[in-house]
């Protein structure tokens, strides 16, 4: 793809992944209402529409229920039915184009913003922003609207049962069961570790870290202490605070990574940090794979530094290192964290908003801001 910094997810679609084709307008939403949405266009009427540059994998936008996202005020401009390069499906149609939408597995850089001098806004399927050149954006004034918020519940719920399941072996005494080794061994041998009273430390306090801490203290009776780009006001939030990665690893029995992906968190848990949390210690990382020095990760699992991982993200997605399927103390998921059905209405819904919005030169719905 030369210059050109795109790449959209592998993955397949599993199953069952289509949404159903439910009535959006009448569901109430954070971002507000959407019952001004107008009705899909007429053939004749699209013609005529403004068009959306769409940079996703096919099978991503399956996911997401390609039929919710039409709309009466806007055509998308589907990359992926060209056969085209891409720059040279750019340069040849998209010159004009002011909207685009992208998923966190579209990287969008320099190279592909030269090739779209019109852009002015960027919508993206996802809450992290890491595949997106922010300093080039700001630079160039195109603005951002992200998921916010909407999959915020969902990830602290994975989070959870990650950590549960690593600590309470779930996916490996299911194995057992279904491998038909309690009947021909016995009993799953000891190892499974209470929850309640753990001390969590949480990389990242923001949208889902405050609501993973808020399950984990209140729900299972865990004691919760964070690290973040900031300290937080402790009047709202009451949690010890330590601006040493290392020393929350130390005094933490799991640690959980909540945070984005930036220049200060890539590789934040580094081989000190791992050492640091030891070997009764438990990494959950629903952030990014680049969070975690993956490869000191893998070694430590290997050779017993720390105690398990129950991981939905990696460094080099969709590709796991291999390593970690033979290991019964970790608990992997393919960055589906995210994945509800409620969550892919939601996001139907305010990717549509956020677009109409911006042709109707309104407010977006969920703007990025630079703090
Ligand atoms: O990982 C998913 C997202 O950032 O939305």
């Amino acid at each position: 793809m030369g210059l050109l910094m795109v790449k959209t997810a592998n993955q397949s679609v599993p199953a069952g992944s289509q949404i159903a084709l439910l009535s959006l307008s009448h569901l109430s939403h954070p971002y507000g209402s959407f019952d001004h949405m107008a009705s899909p266009a007429t053939a004749a009427e699209e013609e005529n529409l403004p068009q959306v540059l769409l940079l996703l994998h096919p099978a991503a936008f399956t996911i997401f229920g390609e039929e919710h996202f039409t709309s009466a005020k806007f055509r998308f401009l589907k990359a992926y039915e060209s056969s085209l390069p891409l720059d040279e499906f750019l340069a040849a149609n998209a010159r004009s184009v002011r909207a685009l939408l992208v998923s966190a597995a579209t990287v969008v850089g320099a190279g592909i913003l030269d090739l779209l001098p019109e852009l002015r806004v960027i919508v993206t399927t996802s809450a992290g922003l890491d595949q997106l050149d922010l300093a080039e954006c700001r630079r160039r004034g195109i603005r951002i609207a992200s998921a916010g918020d909407i999959y915020s519940a969902d990830v602290a719920d994975c989070a959870v049962g990650l950590l549960i399941d690593v600590l309470r072996k779930i996916s490996a005494s299911n194995r057992y069961v279904k491998n038909g080794f309690w009947a021909s061994k016995g009993d799953y041998p000891l190892g499974s570790k209470q929850l309640r009273g753990k001390r969590i430390g949480i990389v990242g306090l923001g949208r889902i870290g405050l609501q993973v801490a808020k399950r984990l203290q209140q729900g299972f009776g865990c004691t919760v202490s964070y690290n973040s780009r900031k300290k937080k006001n402790p009047d709202q939030v009451p949690y010890p605070f330590y601006q040493d990665v290392r020393e929350l690893a130390a005094n933490s029995d799991a640690l959980i990574l909540c945070c984005g992906l930036t220049e200060q968190t890539r590789h934040a848990v580094d081989k000190e940090v791992l050492a640091a949390l030891g070997k009764a210690g438990v990494i959950v990382n629903v952030a990014r794979g680049a969070v975690v020095d993956e490869k000191e990760m893998v070694r430590c699992l290997v050779e017993g530094e720390i105690a398990g991982a129950g991981l939905d993200v990696f460094e080099d997605e969709p590709v796991v290192p291999k390593e970690l399927l033979e290991l019964d103390n970790v608990v992997l998921s393919p960055h589906s964290a995210v994945l509800t059905r409620e969550s892919m209405m939601e996001l139907a819904r305010l990717v549509v908003g956020n677009l109409e919005a911006f042709f109707s030169n309104e407010p977006l719905l969920s703007e990025y801001e630079d703090d």
